[in-house]
């Protein structure tokens, strides 16, 4: 049993710099949890290929790796240049078209055909995530006139954000529905849903996976001002979250982003739902092998904030150093949580939150594991779980031992690869009892030893034939 050091998990966007097996090899050793395929980029038959990659490297090297499909969901984009990158400069006048036309320095094509009607003059326009500004003066036709406010280099496929204006895109679209088609194909159960708005747009996704006689688990990205706003219903409709602030920090002012990312981490953890903090958390490193202060400071402090993994984009899918970034972000995590382990940092906060909202039998169990941590010597939780719900309520206190989930449905294994220091095997079947079987495999693989002890959360049947959900827990010494 492979136990890494760092108990906070580490989502790796895989692209041209991260796609090969050496390199793939090299992410999964070092500490990459999650692979997400950013499906905006690249062709399907290269993702399809990553995919069967990652897949044959997670069975011989014996580590769950979950895999994420990213869908490009309503995102607004520049098309393409002659000669990239242009350069857009401060004061002079640009046009942007939904026409279908090779972009230059003062015409840039849009991928959005209601582009005008979306816009309104005076408002501003936004470019490569916020980094170039226009304001636009006027439309005709298809066309948009703009004055640039704040200029800078543009090429390819950048994204365009109108904050606040009506666009008339659904949030799930039918290239989202295809490319979810083809990810089923592929094995694929674990879905970035962007620029949702509400809790309907999930319901969408899921109802299409159902009809085809799937169960999906929808990761909602908040990127819109609009699913802020609409965050409980939107919460309660999803499996996890992504705070995507790439987005998000151009469709909100900048300042509110850090506030944002504290309140959605703390009500995840309530609901006990993966959550990811994502995007620029180590920019730095797509060209330095260092990254700033401020970087490595945003990294422990989104895992203070509580949040279950942290997430890399460009630093792995085009960066010079994607091995390096991961390892940079493993040892910050691992320093994180030392100190946690130390100070209980979130386990009073949780405890109090919880009591105030009328905990159930199975919010009792995990809050009374982690009392359990505070005083024995405990060496693991053990939480034999069919839908990981036993695991992710016990890892919301963010406890300092690992939790050892074990489970006979493998997409619960690769859910719980998102969840803070869950350490999920799949038992493809069980002869015996959960009990002996544990005993055996902790014994087996060198785990733990005779005196040892660990916690084991059970299910007892109601005595009516019914599932009774976790509500038991066993005190167990190793022999
Ligand atoms: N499969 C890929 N092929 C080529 N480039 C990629 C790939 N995946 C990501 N990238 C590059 O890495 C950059 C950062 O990745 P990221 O996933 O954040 O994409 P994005 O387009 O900025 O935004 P979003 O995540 O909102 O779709 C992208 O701008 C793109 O240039
Ligand atoms: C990840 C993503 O989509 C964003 O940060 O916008
Ligand atoms: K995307
Ligand atoms: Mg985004």
């Amino acid at each position: 049993m492979h136990l890494p050091d760092n108990k906070s998990k580490i989502v790796c966007t895989i692209g041209p710099a991260s796609s090969s097996e050496e390199v793939l090899r090299e992410l999964i050793i070092e500490g990459m949890n999650v692979a997400r395929l950013n499906f905006s980029h690249g062709d399907i038959e290269d993702q399809r290929a990553v995919i069967r990659r990652i897949r044959k490297l997670s069975a011989e090297l014996n580590r769950v790796v979950a895999i994420l499909a990213d869908l490009p969901g309503p995102k607004i984009r520049v098309g393409t240049f002659e000669k990239e990158p242009v350069f857009l400069k401060k004061g002079e006048k640009v046009t942007l078209t939904s026409r279908d036309v090779v972009g230059t320095e003062t015409l840039i094509p849009v991928n959005y055909d209601r582009l005008s009607n979306s816009v309104q003059a005076g408002k501003p326009i936004f470019l490569n995530d916020g980094f170039i500004q226009l304001q636009c003066t006027g439309t005709e036709g298809e066309d948009v006139y703009c004055d640039v406010v704040v200029g800078g280099p543009l090429s390819s496929n950048k994204g365009l954000n109108l904050p606040g204006a009506r666009i008339y895109i659904d949030p799930v679209t039918k290239r989202d529905l295809e490319i979810v088609d083809f990810a089923l194909e592929e094995g694929l159960h674990i879905f970035g849903v962007s620029f949702i708005e509400s809790g309907e747009d999930i319901r969408k996704l899921r109802d299409h996976a159902i009809r085809k006689g799937k169960e999906i688990f929808i990761i909602s990205k908040i990127e819109r001002e609009k699913a802020v706003r609409s965050i409980e219903s939107i919460m309660a409709e999803s499996d996890g979250i992504m705070i995507a602030r790439g987005d998000l920090g151009v469709e909100i002012p900048i300042q509110d982003v850090p506030i944002v990312q504290k309140n959605i981490i703390h009500r995840a953890n309530l609901l006990s739902k993966p959550v990811i903090t994502a995007t620029q958390m180590l920019e730095s490193m797509i060209e330095n092998i260092r990254p700033t202060r401020a970087e490595a400071t945003d990294v422990a402090n989104a895992i203070i904030d509580g949040t279950d993994a942290v997430m890399l984009s460009a630093e792995t899918a085009v960066g010079r150093h994607p091995v390096e970034t991961v390892r940079t972000m493993v040892s910050i995590a691992r320093s994180t949580e030392v100190w946690r382990a130390n100070t209980k940092e979130g386990l009073t906060l949780m405890k109090k939150a919880l009591n105030r909202m009328n905990p159930g039998v199975e919010d009792m169990i995990s809050m009374q594991v982690n009392d359990a941590l505070q005083v024995l010597p405990v060496r693991y939780v053990v939480t034999p779980t069919v839908s990981g719900k036993t695991a992710r309520n016990v890892s919301r206190f963010r406890p300092d031992r690992w939790i050892l989930a074990f489970s006979r449905n493998p997409h619960t294994c690769e859910q719980l690869a998102l969840q803070y220091a869950v350490h999920p095997t799949f038992v493809p079947e069980l002869k015996g009892d959960w009990e002996n079987m544990v005993i055996d495999y902790l014994k087996m693989s060198g785990a733990a030893g005779p005196g040892d002890m660990f916690i084991l959360t059970q299910g007892q049947p109601s005595g009516r034939g019914r599932p009774g959900g976790t509500n038991l827990l066993k005190f167990i010494q190793v022999e």
